[in-house]
């Protein structure tokens, strides 16, 4: 949807707070949801995560502060605000009997303006012209969940948000998913918000996270400038005779910063030196079995950020 607030982040949570009696669920939340990006709202089992999602579609009110979708407060201007978000919070309602189509047929009459056209298209965005004609009751957990993407997709919002979107699906039907929230944003211009409290999942999906715990902010990252966070590598070389390796590293560098690991010599380098240092074991008459990083994980890294072990 063109706005004259295009430029301006497709979201922007303004210091909002919840409080629901004495208790404080989130506190002080400002951050910002680029457009055009699969963003993640990251943390832990009760971290506040679906009451936020709620408060940003309009199912619950903010106790303090604001949150503006597409420029508009949804305080002030809620139907501008949420005329710009789709939204999957709960499962989706869908007849079982029905065929996908017709189910979106059916939603579609509820939405002014919603043309067979515009039907046709969002079943090609999420990829289901095939099973399109089958009743819903024959499709697996991920077809159901486009379903209710396509459904959602259907008044042409802004941001898609998803709460926990991958739950129950196994590892092909994350994959599957990952690949049509990549087609919205590339294609629709979309922005997408997803929730989990899996960072192997968001490390897949997503260009951006949010980490939350105790309903309060931790960072906003970009997933790549994890992954770029320790510009040294860990390099893990499998090398024989070891001995001899090591007094190569020894006579070569005095600098070089390495360590004997079990039967592996592990060394930090720049990634530039790796294939320096292969070339030596091998010219030298080393055997070299394998080469492999072991950085610390993404998971590990949010783990000291966030210093709990919650985060699974
Ligand atoms: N209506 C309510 N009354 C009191 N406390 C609530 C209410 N709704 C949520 N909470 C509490 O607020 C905190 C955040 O809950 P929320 O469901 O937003 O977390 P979440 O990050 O989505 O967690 P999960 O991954 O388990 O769904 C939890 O401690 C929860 O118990």
């Amino acid at each position: 949807m063109k706005t004259a607030d295009a430029a301006l982040p497709i979201v922007q949570m303004e210091q909002v707070c919840k409080k629901i009696g004495a208790k404080t669920i989130i506190d002080k939340l400002s951050f910002e949801v680029p457009r055009g990006e699969v963003f993640g709202f990251l943390g832990p089992n009760g971290a506040g995560k679906t009451t936020t999602i709620r408060m940003m579609v309009g199912l619950m009110s903010i106790t303090e502060g604001d949150i503006r979708i597409g420029g508009h407060s949804i305080r002030t201007h809620f139907e501008e605000a949420i005329r710009h978000i789709g939204a999957i919070v709960e499962n989706p309602e869908m007849y079982k009997f029905l065929s996908g189509y017709h189910n979106l047929v059916h939603y579609a009459r509820m939405i002014p303006g919603i043309s067979a056209q515009r039907i046709e298209e969002v079943i090609k965005l999420v990829g289901m012209e095939n099973r399109i004609h089958d009743k819903v009751k024959t499709y697996s957990l991920g077809m159901r969940q486009r379903l209710g993407i396509a459904q959602a997709l259907l008044h042409k919002p802004s941001v898609l948000i998803l709460d926990e979107p991958t739950n129950g699906l196994d590892p092909a039907g994350i994959r599957e998913l990952r690949d049509h929230l990549r087609k919205l944003t590339r294609e629709e211009g979309i922005s997408v918000i997803v929730s989990s409290h899996l960072l192997s999942e968001m490390e897949l999906m997503c260009d951006r996270v949010a980490i939350i715990q105790n309903g309060s902010l931790v960072d906003v990252r970009l997933i790549k400038d994890f992954r770029q966070a320790d510009d040294k590598l860990q390099v893990v070389f499998d090398l024989e005779p070891l001995d001899a390796a090591r007094n190569l590293v020894k006579e070569v560098s005095l600098e070089a910063v390495y360590e004997l690991r079990g039967e592996t010599l592990v060394m930090t380098l720049d990634r530039t030196e790796v294939a320096a240092w292969n070339k030596r074991f091998v010219e030298a008459g080393i055997n070299v079995f394998g080469i492999r990083t072991a950085n610390k994980s993404l998971e590990d890294q949010f783990l000291e950020m966030t210093g709990s072990d919650q985060i699974a």
